[in-house]
């Protein structure tokens, strides 16, 4: 009943919600007791005992890698560490509780900041502990060092620089007016696809099994991370694993090897994917590459016109991909080459598959290097929240915000969408499930991309996949999914997919293609703004990222990351930050780090209405504690990790990722929590997995992390978009009358 959050305990439908309402109102939320109950840790018994045969008694240190010296056992015992005192729900902090107005303003510091103290305010302090190890840094930028961290940028030639973070949207430039007739970007171009079907599988199957073998030998084979990462990695297994992987890869996924549950397309997980790009540099040579056709290209190519779409990428696309020419059907990426392709693509991963010569180097990446600091140091204050506490911990604040702005005037969604119709033409058509989505779609990217396409017709990348593809989940997706959705499905033993989403696009394409959840996460300091470290990403900066997102699905539930320092100093700064989220962004639930030491501030959130899903085993923000990116929960820590699950759900999680964990640890605290496990790393017997989707979708260079399997090569079908558009411009192929009023 009340807890909405179960909603009711209806099944889930589509339908089965009310017509949300009025807003607000915390509904009769969670509340402590219920969640527990409705966990219902109804073995309780499973608990005690230890990680096989241990009992849950401390023995040691603290496996929790956020609670470096904590108490290993849980007990069902107040955190130590944090001096939280419980309080009755909704109220403030210990401090004195103001009042709390809506506002969070004034009352800034109400929600405890006093709690904190100086020292603390940065959280926890992890101690400069590794400061040095940089090399443990995947993101660092790349220096001379070698090592690059797993994501840092290859050094590799194909990268092309490709998308610096706020590339994505870039484009707008078509021409607003003009296109209203036709329509590029109408739907059709979605749809254009053409290859959608291709696209349509989603990414599991895509990968013949060829592959997987396929790759030669050179390739890149999977991860690179041996070398690569090594830096990072270092410490780590890192290059080990790949090997197989590498081959593995692709190929297995679908191939023989029945991966469990394609579903998650996971599956294979492991394996292959990682070294991908590595190697990209090969990636020129193509490999497979039959199937691009790409190379033909010169200018010619420029089919553009065609596009193709297809290609996803990976198998081809060198020069395939651009697509363009082939368009069709045929590269889609995946599948396309589906069988054959991968292995080249995996290769391809590098970039350019096609146009060596384009894929200049400089890849990086985005932006990894330093990004600009700025990214726009929105003020936190400026938020309109002024004294918000998380402010503190997030250093500056500059002072202009923009995300203040935008947030502030306008409801979230409203936007975009008055800002869709105006520039949008009328007749955009309608799809199948958003039909206003479609519109607003259509119109920005079309634009993109159809100017690399080139024609009009078809401008390729966008909706591919989405409109043909058949959603993931089946089409059966509720018309909204929430918690008890999850909890549904990991009864019915279905396992599902989450991908990071940090724009407006791709949250429409990974709503469409029925990824149920998406995760603004924090993770965007890498992939957006181009940081070395999740560490530095800001509230400020991640807000208007959020909002992005929430605003741009219509099925999925949207999680946002709380960054690092905006919730470890207390309770009361993590229901602040949390709120802000959901407020300014619009998401539905909050993520953050953390096993037992973060119990109090999981209790408070949910208590408050807030879903929150935590984060165990690696957590990156605290790398520099950990010790470098390293698998947790091995030998004599499983049993703490294993413990960190447990309270986490009994505090009133919903779900709860485990990152780089052995395998069968994985399966245990998967088995003994009621609630989802999302694994990242963690193996197969997980409730769920999540990719960041640039990995997943090969956007990025670079090493990848062994738990990385890609599904397509947009870098490389970026690239030779690029180039080929650069070459059509400098040769005069582009634009034609076609492309003149
Ligand atoms: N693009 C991207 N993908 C991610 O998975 C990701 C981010 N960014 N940013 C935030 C965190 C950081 N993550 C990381 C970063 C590096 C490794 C890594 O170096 N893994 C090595 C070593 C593993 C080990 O020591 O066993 C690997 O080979 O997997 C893993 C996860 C996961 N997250
Ligand atoms: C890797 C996932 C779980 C994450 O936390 C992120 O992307 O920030
Ligand atoms: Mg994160």
């Amino acid at each position: 009943m009340v807890d909405n959050s179960m909603s009711a305990g209806t099944n889930g439908d589509a339908d089965d919600e009310l017509p949300a309402p009025y807003g607000t109102g915390p509904k009769n939320r969670t509340t402590e007791e219920q969640h527990r109950s409705d966990y219902g840790y109804s073995e309780p018994e499973r608990f005690s005992d230890g990680w096989r045969e241990r009992s849950t008694s401390l023995d040691g240190l603290d496996p929790s890698p956020s609670l470096p010296n904590a108490p290993r056992s849980y007990e069902r015992g107040p955190v130590p560490q944090q001096p939280y005192v419980p309080k009755p729900p909704f109220l403030p902090g210990p401090p004195p509780a103001a009042p709390e107005r809506g506002g969070y303003p004034a009352g800034g510091q109400q929600y405890g900041e006093q709690s904190y103290d100086e020292q603390n305010r940065y959280g926890e302090s992890y101690g400069e502990s590794s400061s040095d190890r940089y090399d443990e840094s995947p993101f660092a930028p790349r220096t001379p060092y070698q090592e690059q961290g797993p994501f840092r940028p290859s050094q590799q030639p194909g990268g092309q620089p490709s998308q610096q973070p706020g590339q994505q949207t870039p484009p707008q430039q078509q021409g607003p007016p003009t296109q209203a007739q036709q329509n590029p970007f109408a739907p059709s171009r979605n749809g254009m696809s053409g290859p959608s079907q291709a696209p349509a599988q989603p990414p599991s199957q895509a990968p013949s099994p060829s592959q997987g073998p396929s790759q030669p030998p050179g390739q890149p084979q999977a991860r690179p991370s041996g070398p690569g990462a090594g830096g990072p990695g270092s410490g780590n297994p890192g290059p080990g694993n790949h090997g197989p992987g590498g081959p593995a890869q692709a190929g297995p996924a679908q191939a023989g090897p029945p991966r469990p549950q394609s579903s998650n397309g996971l599956g294979p997980h492991s394996s292959s994917s990682n070294g991908w790009n590595q190697p990209p540099s090969q990636g020129p040579q193509q490999p497979g590459s039959a199937s691009s056709g790409l190379s033909s290209n010169g200018p010619s190519n420029n089919g553009l016109a065609n596009n193709g779409l297809s290609n996803n990428g990976l198998g081809n696309h060198g020069p395939s991909n651009n697509g363009l020419g082939n368009h069709g059907p045929s590269n889609n990426g995946l599948g396309s080459g589906s069988g054959s392709s991968q292995g080249p693509s995996s290769q391809a991963g590098s970039p350019a598959g096609g146009p060596p010569a384009a894929r200049p180097p400089a890849n990086a990446p985005t932006g990894w290097s330093s990004p600009a600091p700025a990214a726009g140091p929105a003020p936190t204050s400026s938020n309109g929240y002024p004294s918000d506490p998380s402010a503190e911990y997030e250093g500056y604040s500059p002072a202009n915000n923009p995300a203040a702005q935008a947030s502030g005037s306008q409801p979230l969604g409203a936007r975009r969408r008055a800002d869709v119709q105006q520039d949008a033409p009328s007749q955009v058509p309608s799809e199948p499930s958003s039909s206003h989505r479609a519109a607003r779609r259509a119109q920005p990217t079309a634009s993109t991309s159809s100017e690399s396409a080139g024609t009009a017709s078809t401008p390729s990348t966008p909706s591919t996949s989405s409109t043909l593809s058949t959603p993931a989940d089946g089409g059966k997706r509720p018309r909204r999914y929430r918690i008890h959705h999850l909890r549904d499905m990991k009864a019915r033993g279905e396992k599902w997919a989450m991908l990071t989403a940090y724009d407006q696009y791709t949250a429409e394409i990974f709503d469409e293609a029925g990824i149920p959840v998406l995760l603004v996460g924090d993770s965007a300091a890498n992939n957006v703004y181009g940081y070395e470290s999740t560490l530095r990403v800001r509230v400020d900066e991640l807000i208007p990222l959020a909002r992005a997102v929430a605003g741009a699905v219509e099925h999925a539930l949207v999680v946002a990351d709380l960054p690092f320092g905006s919730y470890q100093a207390s309770p009361e700064q993590a229901f602040h930050t949390a709120v802000r989220f959901m407020k300014e962004a619009g998401v539905h639930a909050v993520k953050l780090e953390g096993g037992r030491t973060v119990v109090p501030a999981v209790e408070k959130l949910t208590q408050a209405g807030i879903p929150v899903m935590a984060h165990i085993g690696f957590t990156p923000q605290s790398e520099h504690s950990i010790g470098g990116y390293r698998v947790q929960g091995r030998g004599d820590q499983a049993a703490g990790l294993i413990d960190d699950a447990v309270a986490l759900a009994e505090a009133g999680a919903f779900s709860v990722v485990l990152e780089m964990v052995p395998g069968d640890v994985a399966a245990e605290i998967t088995k003994r929590i009621p609630v989802p496990t999302i694994g990242i790393g963690a193996g197969r017997d997980t409730d769920a997995q999540v990719l960041v989707w640039q990995d997943m979708a090969g956007l990025r260079s670079g090493p990848m992390p062994r738990f990385v399997k890609q599904y397509a090569d947009l870098r490389g079908i970026l690239t030779n978009a690029a180039t080929t558009y650069a070459a059509e411009v400098a040769s005069g192929a582009f634009p034609t009358d076609d492309h003149t009023f």
